[in-house]
């Protein structure tokens, strides 16, 4: 059976990474797809957050990943998927998930959305706080893979000098420095 697993991915986290591994065991065939929202300014173009998940799932025989625009349940209808695969955190996500999975359903009733639950270490992570925690010159070493981590120092880096690759015991000082310092007004910020 073919799951797909949709979503941002902007960037992919541990807590992404742990959704595809339990789906694959669980599926034959795990589709991991960017939706791409021209609504939105993400911080990596699509092709950067493919080549960010592929990295991340090398270990993993059973993860394409691919990216679309539009009705999910159109893609997995072409892609002859049964499954949209989600994750759970908190209750917030349950509400908005289940929603989806409820609009999904009247727009192709074959379809079924499996949930995950988060895993106890990563039901605090998300993309957006990963961004947020960069942006201020934290370590994100901890929540995504490392070549994930080096691509969103680099990133911020190009905004902000002072907020690149922080190492400790540095990482607190420019935490403290740059949580003082008024926003840039120069570059804009991603849509989140
Ligand atoms: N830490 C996590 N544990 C379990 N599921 C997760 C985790 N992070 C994201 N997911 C799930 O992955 C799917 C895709 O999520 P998405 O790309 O929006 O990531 P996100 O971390 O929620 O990013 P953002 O902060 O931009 O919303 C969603 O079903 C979401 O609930
Ligand atoms: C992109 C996403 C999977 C949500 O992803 P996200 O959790 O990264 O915000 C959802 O908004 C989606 O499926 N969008 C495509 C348009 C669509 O199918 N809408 C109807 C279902 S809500
Ligand atoms: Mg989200």
């Amino acid at each position: 059976m073919i799951a797909i697993y949709p979503g941002s991915f902007d960037p992919i986290t541990f807590g992404h990474v742990d959704i595809i591994e339990r789906g694959c065991k669980l599926f034959d065939r795990v589709i991991v797809t960017i939706v791409r929202n021209p609504s939105k300014v993400p911080l990596f173009t699509v092709e950067e957050r493919i080549e960010q998940i592929l990295c991340s799932t090398k270990h993993l025989s059973n993860v394409e990943v691919d990216s679309f625009e539009g009705l999910t349940v159109n893609y997995a209808k072409m892609r002859q998927a049964k499954v949209l695969l989600r994750g759970l955190r908190v209750l917030t996500d349950f509400e908005m998930e289940l929603q989806m999975a409820h609009t999904n359903k009247t727009l192709l009733g074959e379809i079924e959305t499996v949930f995950l639950a988060t895993s106890n270490a990563y039901s605090f992570l998300s993309s957006s706080v990963v961004k947020e925690i960069a942006k201020f010159g934290g370590s994100v070493d901890h929540l995504v893979p490392k070549h994930v981590a080096l691509d969103i120092y680099k990133c911020y880096a190009s905004r902000n000098p002072l907020a690149s690759n922080p190492t400790p015991p540095d990482a607190a000082l420019r935490t403290n420095y740059l949580s003082t310092q008024p926003p840039s007004e120069t570059t804009p910020e991603p849509q989140e």
